[in-house]
């Protein structure tokens, strides 16, 4: 456990500082009183890049280091906005920092709780973690376009995979699945057409596999992952997969699990040699933006992976079981973003 909590916010977009709001009340109610606690606001995000023309300076990263983790909202603004193009936002800030501060770990749990509606017609046992490679893949940024412009352009976004960075997180799992009961960790890929990088996940996966010979190792190729996360979501305890897929499956684990207002993450840097960084899985949603509707539970949920990988386990333990009791009295009562906030925080443990 360590003793100082220097955070970082960073609100963001859209829906972004409405359940970051809430997010940092319950953090503020739940931290024990001996922690050294600041919190720095930044005005990162798209809002703050049209106003400024700054998506995240050398200096202001600088800064975000300093801090001992960071809580983000979500980024991105209005998508048919030219300004923005390119994804300058989401590529310049949240994936800079996702490489700059080596998240090569993207925690995504999924569990259905009792008191929430899944949308499958027989719900099973929903609870697995997706564990998505962080700094790699398709959104390294190795690409280009030639001929831009003309009839005969051609594009390509290399995926990019090191036997490195592929270990470390296949390790990772490894190491989350033996932790857990089921003890079982399935490999989502595509290697029957990647094969290229789809062989050397898989040789890394029977490498280690090795070393945890009670972690029982599956495989399934990402499109056959996707059908039986509907129709048997009891077959998956821990998955390790590369970053674009583990985007796309963790938006469809967050919707089986009940909306992707419930849906929390932890962009780790596990040796703590730099900040982690905990947002919900969902975007800026400016669909909803201003009109408290949006659901905080995610961004709450992304406090309680902040409080555990900071060494404040029965504070993590508190706001789970408050977001679980809050999803269990909830029923069908629409009710706003300060309200969830409210209640969940009124049924925080002492
Ligand atoms: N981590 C981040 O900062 C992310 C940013 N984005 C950015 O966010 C913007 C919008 O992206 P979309 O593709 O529309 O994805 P989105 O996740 O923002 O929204 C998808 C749908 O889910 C709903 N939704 C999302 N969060 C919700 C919540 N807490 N409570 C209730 N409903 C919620 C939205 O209203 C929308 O209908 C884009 O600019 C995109 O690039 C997208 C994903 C992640
Ligand atoms: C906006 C993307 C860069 C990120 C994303 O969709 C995600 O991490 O889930
Ligand atoms: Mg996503």
């Amino acid at each position: 456990m360590t003793d100082r909590l220097h955070l970082a916010i960073i609100a963001g977009d859209g829906i972004g500082p409405e359940v970051i709001g809430q997010a940092v009340r319950v953090l503020e109610a739940v931290l024990p009183s001996g922690v050294d606690y600041t919190s720095t606001e930044y005005p990162f995000g798209a809002g703050h890049y049209l106003a400024t023309g700054e998506v995240l300076s050398d200096e202001s990263l600088a800064a975000l280091k300093q801090h001992d983790a960071i809580l983000l909202g979500a980024v991105g603004g209005d998508p048919a906005d030219p300004r923005l193009a390119g994804g300058i936002v989401e590529r310049g800030l949240l994936l800079k920092l996702r490489f700059a501060l080596d998240h090569y770990v993207n925690l995504r749990p999924a569990e259905i709780v009792p008191g929430v509606a899944s949308p499958l017609a027989q719900p099973g046992d929903v609870d697995f973690v997706v564990v998505r490679e962080g700094t790699e893949g398709p959104y390294a940024g190795n690409g280009g376009v030639l001929r831009d412009g003309t009839p005969h352009a051609i594009a390509t976004e290399v995926s990019v995979n090191t036997e490195y960075g592929v270990e470390r997180v296949v390790r990772f799992a490894f190491e989350l699945a033996q932790r857990r009961p089921r003890k079982k960790l399935t490999l989502v890929h595509k290697k029957n057409v990647l094969v290229f990088a789809g062989f050397m996940w898989q040789r890394v996966v029977d490498r280690i596999a090795a070393e945890y010979p009670d972690v029982v190792v599956d495989y399934l190729h990402v499109d056959a992952a996707t059908i039986f996360m509907v129709t048997d979501p009891s077959r998956f305890d821990v998955i390790v997969t590369d970053n674009l897929f583990g985007d796309i499956i963790t938006d469809l684990a967050a919707a089986i699990a009940g909306g992707i207002g419930l849906a929390a993450s932890g962009n780790i840097n596990p040796a703590g040699e730099f900040p982690s960084m905990f947002e919900p899985v969902h975007g800026s949603a400016p669909d909803i933006a201003g009109q408290g509707k949006a659901d905080p539970t995610a961004a709450i949920g992304s406090v309680a992976l902040l409080l555990e990988q900071s060494g404040h386990r029965d504070a993590a333990d508190r706001v789970r079981a408050a977001v679980r009791a809050d999803l269990d009295a909830r029923g069908d009562v629409a009710r706003s973003t300060s309200e969830i906030g409210d209640a969940i925080i009124a049924r925080l443990s002492t």
